[in-house]
């Protein structure tokens, strides 16, 4: 006991003394950086009295001196609990080159740098932080983490430590270190700094991680970024990024780095060009978080695929059947057809009336077209595969040309320029007269996405427009869904291949006042001074901006093919990352949405990335959801857990079977597990149910507190919580023809622990096992 005792205490002093080695370098860089907020006020303080310092872009520099200093010290003092979070230890490296950075960019060690008795001495170290700073003879004090010189902190491993001897990351809140814990890259070796042994402490700062109780906000992991998910963060932007792996391999964590990544490597590129696509509402705010603690605030959009189209935001799901038809690719030619059938819907009613006949009066006489002449008239017009709305001058055209036959006034001159003078006089006696203008308006209206979806929400219009493409079942039920109030999320692709279809009204652009700030690369990050125009600025460029430079797709596997076309129009000439696991797909048929997504990515090349590992849940329960994963996905291989927490998955039943809790009701029984798991985790417990019983199990979990949350299975898409309780995996499976894997998502939300209750339907063996479950 003795010794134990003792070892603790020399265990906890080692870690004392190197809490405090951080501390002093922590202190150092404040002191740095409130030096610089220093000169910088000087410098603008200095100016201002002098009225004017050189050029205006020697000015505009030392501007964005000022900017700059003061958003880093701004950012330090109160967003980051950890701005300073990792340290390498390193050898000698092959050459003796610096980087812009300050540090050796060798990444082997030199010959020689270990010795034949397996001792070696530290020739450099670096600290790793989220912005990168210098100090006054322009040697590095911290490293940015997305700079090349960091990037051995994430690759180096026991197998391939390159110059890595020691890796460290470091906790600390706000300026004061709070712990550190270690890595040893090379075990074997004995190595020097300053004289002295290096220390390794801790376990590891992966497991610390993952042991932390989540919140409703995913959090960075920056500090703890693996050699695997390092690679495809830092691969080049070229064409595009491909990543597979299955649940809690980090590729939504991955996907949002990446996004900080290409930011850093090319700001001017990138800034604001940036969309992630992301399944859910649900999923978007879960990470939203991520980029400003990263320090990129503003500069990427983060969407959910029912909010892609500007002004409208769908929350609604459509049933399996519906979702299906409206997902799949044959609502093309619906769509083309409904967009020139809808101008003829759309002349029903008071409108109708006047756009059955045109009357008008010109060079004196009467003029008439009736209903056949004018059908004929706009299926001439309608030729082709113009947009609709851009078809009106032609259609106006077309009007005219009847006219002016009708009225015989093309004989009355031989001489065409005299033809061609009477002729326009004509066209504009006619396209004044208040009769035409209000006929026009009637015959041809401005078609909008919204107007045509609620035309076809009539039974019998999309009977016409959807002949032999959708049977008489689909027609009934997708016209059905079409005449809800709400959008779902399904409508929201159809109405952007509407908008493409009709052709947008060209609206005026607002012109840019010029701004010489504007010049100084990167300086759209720095502004606390100007941060309303800032602000007003990104506004503007979101709203007008409809492409992007970079597109990240998140959970890729699910976007059906009416999605990729709408994604796919966002990125025409963007560089692209996709992430997703077929495995998880909620999409009935997988090659067909892949071939949509090739259809969009065209022929750019691929670069492809599998990840393997999943931090997300333990051992215990990713066993438990391989067994669904060979039922959806024979032969798929699931990611290996990284650890493993010893509390096994438990089952309950509802009714009288022998684990069932607390009454006999599936609300009975569901509150009650959530209670007891709330009161064995920390963070967050999500109860996962078939979609159909989102709003019941709301119910169910009232007054639990803010902890606790239901959700559909649909909407627990890249989500996570301490604990969940999947119900009745049947009822999930059962839902739609990728029920199956839609349960292999629900299994395997939980970090910690997984309760799944089972229902009559489930068929529960008497441990309350499901069949679905069951070897
Ligand atoms: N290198 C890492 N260090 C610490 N935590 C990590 C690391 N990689 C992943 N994680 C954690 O693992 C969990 C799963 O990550 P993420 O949600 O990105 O996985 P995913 O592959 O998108 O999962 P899914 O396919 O199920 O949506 C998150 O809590 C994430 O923070």
């Amino acid at each position: 006991m003795a010794a134990q005792a003792q070892h603790e205490t020399a265990v906890d002093s080692a870690r004392s003394r190197e809490i405090a080695v951080e501390q002093d370098h922590l202190d150092a860089v404040y002191r740095r950086l409130e030096e610089k907020i220093h000169e910088a006020e000087f410098l603008m303080d200095d100016a201002s009295k002098r009225g004017q310092v050189g050029t205006p872009g020697a000015l505009a520099e030392r501007d964005a001196q000022v900017f700059r200093a003061g958003i880093h010290l701004n950012r330090l003092n109160n967003e980051f609990e950890d701005f300073l979070f990792g340290r390498i230890d390193l050898l000698l490296g092959k050459d003796g080159k610096k980087g812009p950075d300050g540090a050796y960019t060798a990444v082997e060690p030199a010959e020689g740098a270990v010795r034949a008795d397996h001792t070696a001495d530290i020739a450099e170290t670096l600290h790793i932080g989220r912005i990168g700073v210098l100090d006054a003879d322009y040697a590095p004090l911290v490293i940015d983490w997305r700079a090349p010189a960091a990037a051995p902190f994430y690759r180096s491993t026991p197998v391939d430590p390159g110059r890595v001897v020691r890796r460290r990351v470091i906790r600390s809140k706000g300026r004061k270190v709070l712990g550190v814990e270690d890595d040893l890259m090379r075990p074997e070796l004995t190595a020097y700094l300053g004289g002295e042994a290096l220390p390794a402490i801790g376990d590891g700062a992966l497991m610390a991680a993952l042991g932390q109780a989540r919140s409703h906000s995913m959090r960075d992991i920056v500090s703890s970024i693996q050699a695997e998910q390092d690679l495809v963060i830092r691969a080049p932007a070229a064409s595009v990024t491909y990543v597979e792996g299955g649940p809690g391999t980090g590729k939504t964590a991955v996907a949002l780095h990446r996004a900080a990544y290409l930011l850093y490597q090319d700001r001017r590129r990138y800034a604001g060009g940036i969309l992630i696509v992301s399944p859910t509402p649900l999923l978007v705010a879960y990470t939203e978080g991520v980029l400003p603690s990263l320090g990129e605030e503003g500069q990427v959009a983060i969407r959910a695929v029912g909010s892609l189209v500007d002004g409208v935001e769908a929350t609604e799901y459509d049933s399996p059947a519906v979702a299906r038809v409206k997902g799949s690719s044959r609502m093309l030619k619906v769509l083309r057809k409904a967009a020139r059938g809808a101008l003829e819907t759309t002349t029903g009613g008071t409108a109708g009336a006047a756009a059955e006949r045109l009357r008008v009066v010109a060079f004196g006489r009467r003029l008439e077209l009736e209903a056949d002449q004018l059908r004929r008239i706009r299926q001439a017009a309608l030729g082709g595969t113009a947009p609709v709305n851009h078809l009106r001058p032609r259609a106006r055209k077309l009007l005219l040309d009847a006219l002016w036959e009708q009225s015989g006034a093309g004989n009355r001159h031989d001489d065409p320029e005299l033809a061609a003078e009477l002729r326009s006089s004509f066209d504009e006696d006619i396209t004044t007269e208040d009769d035409f203008i209000r006929f026009l308006d009637a015959w041809w209206p401005e078609l909008t996405p919204r107007g045509v979806l609620s035309a076809m929400g009539d039974e019998k219009n999309l009977g016409r427009w959807a002949r032999r493409v959708l049977n008489p079942g689909e027609v009934r039920k997708v016209a059905r869904s079409l005449r809800r109030e709400a959008l779902s999320v399904h409508d929201i692709a159809l109405l952007d291949e509407l908008n493409a279809v009709l052709g947008a009204p060209a609206r005026p652009r607002k012109k840019r006042e010029y701004d010489p700030l504007d010049q100084l690369t990167g300086l759209e990050e720095l502004m606390p001074v100007r941060e309303e125009t800032q602000r007003e600025r990104a506004e503007r460029l979101a709203q007008e901006r409809t492409e992007y430079t970079h597109v990240i797709v998140d959970e890729a596997q699910d976007l059906t093919p009416m999605q990729w076309r709408m994604v796919g129009r966002r990125g025409r000439h963007a560089t692209w990352t996709i992430v997703g696991d077929p495995a998880q797909s909620s999409w009935s048929d997988p090659d067909e949405a892949a071939a949509a997504r090739d259809e969009a990515l065209g022929s750019r090349p691929r670069r492809r990335f599998t990840l393997t590992v999943n931090y997300r849940n333990p051992s215990e329960i990713a066993d438990l959801a391989a067994k669904v994963l060979a039922l959806a996905m024979p032969g798929t291989p699931s990611p290996s857990a990284v650890r493993s927490t010893g509390v096994e998955p438990r089952f309950v039943t509802t009714g009288k079977g022998r684990r069932s809790v607390a009454g006999d009701s599936l609300a009975d029984v569901v509150r009650a597990e959530a209670a007891r798991l709330l009161d064995r985790v920390d963070g967050t417990v999500g109860v996962v149910v078939a979609m159909n019983r989102r709003a019941e199990a709301a119910r169910w979990l009232s007054g639990l507190g803010e902890r606790v949350v239901a959700l559909g299975s649909l909407e627990a898409k890249g989500l996570e919580y301490d604990a969940t309780i999947v119900v009745s995996p049947a009822e999930i499976a059962d839902e739609s023809p990728a029920g199956l894997r839609v349960l292999y998502v629900a299994l395997t939300r939980a970090t910690q622990q997984l309760t799944v209750v089972s229902g009559a339907r489930d068929e529960p063996d008497a441990q309350g096992v499901p069949d679905l479950l069951r070897d």
